[in-house]
């Protein structure tokens, strides 16, 4: 088939690759020519394993290419998926903006009948709302249907999430256009739940806001623990055996972040308040969220007193590993507060150094290393469970710094590994090592 990708974001870039590997002819569209532009020259703009390799394969294999014209990519294509970005708005919802200029400027490129697929997150009725939209503007000569197709993927893991997704949701509300989009994915081999357009876009936002309900109750839970003298990673254990409850997204942290949990649970809560609806438990998800970002600070405190003077390390920026996203990283609020508190920071990702700076407080100073960042330093904050933290030796990072404390969000270390490199060490759910510190009150 011919497809044309509105959006080389993280999930237009991955659909783009991955339709090509499965034999589709891709042309990607972007409004910036400067990502155009990287991306012929098979130059990811964002960071994720194994894309540059396939943008390089299928550009030179001659199945995809990039654009930043609407004339050049819309005329052949049968199957129009558009995947910008629907970022919130003040009261939380979100923009769908992006989404109607990229339906409305596809339109007057119209050569043939096609299908419009939304793949980006969008509330309840926003395919109803896109077809209207566009219904009195099309040629009488070619239909087009809209059609709603959530993504799943996860940044760091999105090549492999889309090869290996446990289901494609399609929602259609004609049997024609759902048809097409499931011979789209048919290469794919993954189940596929085809179903009707609202409730496609429904199970976007339902799964989203399931996951954050899953890491918020664990949260509560490992903040308990901390008081009761328990381990949540091993409450953890526990309770995935149960099939009925499953092992994942039961990783207490430092809360989550990124692109996706905080914009569309916000953006769910306000879908039901616009039906006069209280979702009152999904409230309380964000407010848990909030409260377990900073809660690493409160711990700081009670263990310094005062933060005032000292320096600390940051290691971690993106909100995850395995990607450059900064986007509502846990790392931007945490670093805030500790330059309010007057503390010196200095800041080290083994990935996201050049997206950073636009994100962190300007008196965020930053090392080349993990090493360089804790030098002198009174404390470290972990943030972020990239692997190369994973592996490092205490026992070095104790003989670095000044105060040999770590503060560790993401439970990165056996309680037993801190104890025996001498290390003062506080991490999420567990007892402290060494008990110099209170738990969160
Ligand atoms: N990032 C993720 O992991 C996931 C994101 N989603 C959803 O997918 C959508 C896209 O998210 P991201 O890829 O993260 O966004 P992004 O912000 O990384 O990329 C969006 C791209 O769309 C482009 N764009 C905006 N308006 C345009 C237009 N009219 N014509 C052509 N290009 C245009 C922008 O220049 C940008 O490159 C959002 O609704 C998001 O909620 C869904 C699943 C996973
Ligand atoms: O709609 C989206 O954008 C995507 O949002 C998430 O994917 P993503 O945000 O890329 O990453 P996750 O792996 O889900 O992690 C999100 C946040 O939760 C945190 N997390 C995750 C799992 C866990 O057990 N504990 C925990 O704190 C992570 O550290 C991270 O900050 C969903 O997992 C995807 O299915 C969805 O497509």
């Amino acid at each position: 088939m011919n497809i044309a990708v509105i959006g080389a974001g993280y999930v237009g870039l991955i659909s783009s690759v991955c339709y090509a590997e499965i034999g589709h002819q891709v042309v990607g569209l972007d409004l910036d020519p400067d990502k155009i532009q990287k991306l012929n020259r098979f130059v990811s703009p964002i960071y994720e394993p194994g894309l540059e390799e396939l943008l390089e394969k299928h550009i030179t294999g001659g199945r995809l290419k990039f654009t930043d014209s609407y004339e050049e990519a819309i005329p052949m294509a049968d199957v129009i998926v558009i995947a910008v970005g629907t970022p919130s708005q003040a009261n939380g919802m979100a923009d769908i903006s992006f989404v109607e200029g990229a339906a409305l400027s596809s339109i007057p490129y119209l050569k043939k009948q096609a299908v419009l697929v939304i793949k980006s997150t969008v509330p309840v009725g926003t395919g109803d709302h896109v077809e209207a939209l566009i219904r009195d503007r099309i040629s009488p000569d070619y239909g087009i249907e809209v059609v709603s197709n959530p993504e799943f993927l996860r940044e760091g893991t999105a090549i492999y999430d889309t090869f290996h997704g446990d289901r494609i949701v399609i929602g259609a509300n004609r049997d024609s256009a759902g048809e097409t989009v499931r011979r789209l994915h048919e290469p794919l081999g993954i189940p596929i739940v085809m179903t009707d357009r609202r409730s496609s876009e429904m199970i976007k936002y339902a799964s989203n806001a399931f996951l954050a309900t899953k890491i918020s109750f664990i949260n509560e839970i490992a903040n308990l623990c901390e008081m009761l003298d328990a381990n949540v990673e091993n409450v953890s254990e526990g309770m995935g055996l149960d099939k009925r409850i499953g092992n994942q997204f039961l990783k207490a942290g430092i809360g989550y972040g990124g692109s996706c949990f905080p914009k569309d649970t916000n953006a769910l809560i306000q879908i039901a308040g616009n039906m006069q609806y209280d979702f009152e438990l999904l409230r309380s998800v964000v407010k848990v969220n909030e409260k377990q970002q900073t809660g690493i600070l409160r711990k700081a405190k009670a263990y310094y007193g005062s933060l005032q003077g000292l320096k600390f390390a940051v290691l971690g920026l993106a909100f995850k590993p395995n990607t450059d996203d900064m986007r509502e990283a846990p790392s931007i609020r945490v670093i805030e507060q500790l330059v309010n508190e007057e503390a010196e920071v200095v800041a080290y990702d083994p990935v996201a150094m050049d997206k950073a700076p636009q994100w962190l407080h300007p008196a965020t100073q930053y090392a080349g290393s993990w090493e360089e960042a804790i030098q002198d330093a009174d404390g470290v904050f972990l943030l972020t469970d990239w692997e190369e933290f994973k592996q490092i030796d205490l026992r070095k990072l104790r003989s670095l710094m000044k105060r040999p404390a770590m503060f560790d969000g993401r439970n990165c270390f056996k309680l037993s590994a801190a104890e025996s490199a001498g290390l003062d060490y506080v991490s999420v759910g567990r007892p402290a090592v060494r008990k110099t510190v209170q738990p969160v009150g």
